[in-house]
């Protein structure tokens, strides 16, 4: 269990082997692979010994001198072509909201059925996100992915083609079974294939392509409303051409080195390898795999799963994966997306086909963020850019909160009680004041920045645009300045609700969004990769289905603006489970994380400060010493 020592092995060119390689922290050298809750609080990594430093200077100039090797152009191409893998999640599950408008209406599809749809594809990818890690194991991400890419052509064609409602939710289900197993496996392989230096970026360049698909589905949703009739078959349709793009791209794009040598395929692996790299030497990155491979523990027999829970760096590693993906839904991103429209009709945008356009913002606006987390990751680091993510998430939902609190404090009151013989049964009649209620709406007329003979009615239950009856129940009689507010109240505290959604935008994009994936796709070894992020990616979708399916019973019973403090009040445990619990992985070799996981969970606030630090070990005669417990003499 020499790697419980985060030690590696590094041929060098006299011909010696020596390893010397730094330890994430000083917590972990003082534990020396005890287990963790034994340790001593970590002691200040002593100096270095004089021949260590010198080597120490070599391995880090080694370091520098391989980041500055110009990066061949085929590792951007083969993170770009798996990347599509990300874009069909984002257009898939955004497009949808679109296409049910329309869909809604052409197949008169209840209540039930528009859930049904929509969800169906998210359950879908939870399982297969889960039954992907087996094939990811057996088969290799290359195949994987390829598999993806063929269900997200045939759901496509299915859905585009589907004469009913029954073949509609097959389509959904079978595009769902390709989300789950391209949401795991393209991280995974873009890390697997990438450089050091540059894995974060390029992984996160996934997300970034998840947020650029769900632009590019708004965009499409704007353009094709218009299409009243058939519409949605070019929505959901659309899809199919970069699944197929990303099909023909992967036959010709390689395995991961990284599967290939765990399944001893090594000389492809090394002929993969030297592709990928381009000129660079791939001896080191090789022995580097394969040491790691031969000196891997993992815990023992059994299942891949049982092995990870009974071994605690894995063990750790999970729950930190998990963790964040949960925190990572459960701060209400896709509420946030989902709710955008109405916040912006709160804000004073009455049309509907102007609503779906500003709504392109907002997700043009996460798109522009997650940009930014691109740039960021590989210069801060993944643990402070989630941090302060996280912390940007949390305040920015309690603006929308008290935005959202403000609004309903000076809710317009009802000043016109119209008569008719179905009003004395409805709950709306009660009302003294514009209410957020799932069966009523607010008739009104607008005077300047009056309202006036504002009523509550009960809303159309056919289509919501209307109200059941009345001066809003169609739109030839909604002259004269009347509207129908449905699902929001006309406010002057608008503005505090549109600052909480691009604060919370800007804030959420650049870390929460893609960094949960960017950060599982690095922090489990190999034997443990595949089945930690179809663990982490099956949390994400149960999540995101929990939340979307809670949203609006949560704020029926507990009111919006307590949905959003709830929010709120998840993203700050959230803030403090990443503060206790996620170590900094950045430039870090894949085979190297494992070690940061050594130590109890809960103890990573305190590495913050040890970043930088380098301490280096190294391989005596058979054991493993930290240099300053031995004479540097003894060294081979
Ligand atoms: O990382 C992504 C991204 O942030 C998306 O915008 C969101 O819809 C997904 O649920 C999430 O997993």
């Amino acid at each position: 269990m020499s790697n419980l020592m985060g030690e590696r092995w590094r041929k060098v060119t006299d011909g010696g082997e020596r390893s010397l390689i730094k330890a994430p922290s000083s917590a972990s050298i003082s534990s020396q692979g005890a287990p963790a809750a034994a340790a001593p609080a970590p002691a200040p990594a002593p100096a270095p010994a004089a021949p260590s430093t010198s080597t120490g200077d070599l391995e880090r100039a080694a370091r520098k001198q391989f980041q500055q090797d110009v990066t061949p152009g085929f590792v951007y191409v083969l993170a770009a072509f798996s990347a599509m893998g990300g874009f069909l999640f984002g257009y898939d599950t955004g497009v949808i909201s679109g296409a049910m408008l329309l869909l809604k209406k052409e197949l008169e599809l209840s209540a039930l059925w528009q859930e049904t749809l929509i969800s169906s594809t998210v359950a879908a990818a939870a399982l297969s996100a889960l039954l992907g890690g087996f094939l990811n194991g057996l088969f290799g991400r290359r195949v994987c992915i390829l598999l993806a890419s063929f269900f997200f052509t045939v759901g496509g064609i299915v859905l585009s083609t589907a004469p009913g409602k029954e073949v509609l939710l097959a389509g959904r289900l079978i595009v769902g079974v390709g989300l789950g197993i391209a949401c795991m496996t393209v991280p995974v392989y873009i890390a697997e294939a990438s450089p050091p230096h540059l894995r974060g970026q390029l992984v996160t360049v996934n997300t970034l392509f998840i947020t650029g698909g769900q632009f590019t589905a708004s965009l499409v949703d704007g353009a094709f409303s218009y299409l009243q009739h058939d519409g949605w078959r070019y929505m959901l349709g659309l899809s199919v051409l970069p699944a197929v793009l990303q099909f023909i791209g992967f036959l010709f794009l390689p395995e991961s080195p990284r599967w290939l040598i765990q399944r001893g395929l090594t000389q492809k692996a090394r002929r993969v390898l030297s592709q990928i790299r381009g000129n660079q030497n791939i001896d080191e990155e090789y022995d580097s795999i394969k040491n790691s491979l031969d000196e891997e523990d993992s815990g023992g027999d059994g299942p891949v799963i049982w092995r990870m829970l009974t071994y605690p760096p894995t063990r750790r590693a999970l729950l930190v994966g998990c963790g964040l993906h949960m925190f990572q839904q459960v701060s209400g991103i896709n509420t946030i997306m989902y709710y955008s429209a109405t916040i912006l009709q709160m804000s004073g945008v009455r049309d509907d086909k102007l609503a779906i356009w500003l709504a392109c913002l907002t997700t043009l606006t996460n798109f522009l963020f997650t940009l930014l987390g691109v740039w960021l990751v590989e210069r801060v680091g993944r643990r402070k850019l989630t941090l302060g993510s996280i912390l940007g998430t949390c305040l920015s939902l309690s603006v929308l909160a008290v935005g959202f609190l403000m609004s309903a404090q000076h809710s317009p009151p009802v000043t016109l009680h119209p008569t008719n013989p179905s009003l004395a049964n409805s709950t709306c009649s009660k009302y003294h004041q514009c209410m957020l209620d799932p069966k009523c709406g607010f008739c009104y007329r607008e005077n300047g920045s009056a309202l006036l003979a504002s009523s509550c009615v009960p809303v159309n239950k056919a289509s919501t645009e209307h109200a059941a009856w009345g001066r809003c129940s169609n739109s030839s009689l909604m002259k004269d300045q009347t509207y129908w507010a449905y699902n929001y109240c006309p406010t002057s505290y608008s503005w505090l609700v549109l600052l909480g959604l691009v604060l919370y935008l800007a804030a959420f994009a650049p870390g929460m969004g893609p960094m949960p994936w960017t950060i599982n796709s690095e922090i489990y070894p190999l034997w443990a990769r595949s089945t930690g992020n179809a663990c982490a990616a099956g949390v994400n979708w149960t999540f995101n289905i929990l939340v979307s399916l809670t949203f609006l019973h949560l704020a029926q019973y507990f009111t919006y603006y307590g949905a959003f403090f709830l929010y709120s009040s998840m993203a700050l445990l959230g803030f403090f489970f990443i503060y206790g619990c996620l170590p900094e992985t950045k430039a870090r070799r894949l085979e190297e994380i494992e070690a940061l996981f050594e130590n109890q969970l809960c103890s990573c606030g305190a590495s913050d400060s040890d970043e930088g630090r380098q301490v280096e070990y190294i391989r005596v005669k058979g054991s493993n010493y930290h240099l300053s417990d031995n004479d540097a003499s003894d060294v081979d």
